[in-house]
């Protein structure tokens, strides 16, 4: 795996009013890497997310994607730079079939215009051709081929967070961001996703990873970075993580539950 950080978390802030969401968090992401991102409730996991994604102006600190700031980037913008996130609720379009709504992701890629799209010229149609394949594989990808043409409000909840995945994986990122996949899942479909985590990043994706499930978290991450109240507390292999009495502390009395 090559050492060079695909995201560059630099100093980052982030306040809301008052309160102080994000203070001063630093973090690298490695290519390649499947990070993980923790800590208690509030602690400022999506609003990390949602600064890196463009939702946030960060108050102060910087992002770098690829060595570039993200700074002042349109949430397109950072998406055609190739970061593609899921969200901790589920955001499928419901009344658009599983295919549908892959290639809705897949469009975000194309490259060419409105004018092409209108007339239909050759160039457009090889790319929704295209489009259209990779969105088939992506749906094989995640076990959910034979759902192709089930409009989403349909599916179980498991495949609607799989296709949510597929999805972002359809803009052709670089860097994904999974926010909370495995929440309501059940330990089986968890042993599921975690595999399948492995294997959106053996196909080359980095992967960033915020989840609540601790046995998830500990065995599907190659480093983690702990937050509590805004706060970096921790950075590290997930054994480091377990045994860190700082991580601990902030854990106490709700690990037993996010555990099982
Ligand atoms: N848009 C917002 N406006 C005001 N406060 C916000 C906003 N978004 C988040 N916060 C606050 O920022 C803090 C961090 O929230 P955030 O959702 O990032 O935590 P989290 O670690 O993702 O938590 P959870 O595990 O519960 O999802 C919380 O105190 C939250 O109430």
């Amino acid at each position: 795996m090559p050492d060079t950080p695909i995201l560059e978390v630099d100093q980052l802030t982030l306040r809301f009013g008052g309160l102080t969401a994000l203070d001063n968090v630093s973090f690298d992401i490695k290519e390649g890497e499947i990070l993980g991102l923790i800590g208690p409730n509030g602690a400022g996991k999506t609003t990390c997310f949602n600064a890196i994604t463009g939702v946030y102006k960060p108050t102060s600190g910087t992002i770098r994607f690829n060595g570039e700031s993200l700074a002042g980037k349109k949430r397109f913008e950072i998406t055609q730079a190739g970061i593609a996130r899921t969200f901790q609720n589920i955001r499928l379009f419901p009344t658009m079939t599983a295919l549908e709504n892959v290639l809705v992701g897949a469009d975000a890629q194309h490259t060419t215009g409105m004018f092409s799209a209108l007339f239909r010229l050759p160039k457009h149609r090889r790319e929704e051709a295209a489009g259209h394949d990779r969105a088939m594989e992506l749906l094989r990808f995640m076990g959910l081929a034979k759902q192709a043409d089930e409009l989403a409000a349909n599916l179980s909840y498991g495949d609607q967070r799989r296709l949510e995945i597929a999805r972002a994986m359809a803009t052709q990122p670089k860097l994904i961001c999974l926010d909370e996949p495995a929440a309501g899942f059940n330990p089986q479909e968890k042993r599921i996703l975690m595999d399948l985590i492995r294997k959106v990043r053996d196909r080359g994706f980095t992967v960033l990873l915020i989840e609540h499930d601790m046995r998830l978290v500990m065995g599907v991450t190659d480093r983690i970075v702990v937050l509590e109240f805004g706060k970096k507390i921790a950075e590290g292999a997930p054994a480091e993580i377990r045994d860190n009495p700082a991580v601990i502390a902030a854990y106490l009395g709700v690990e037993e539950e996010d555990a099982s």
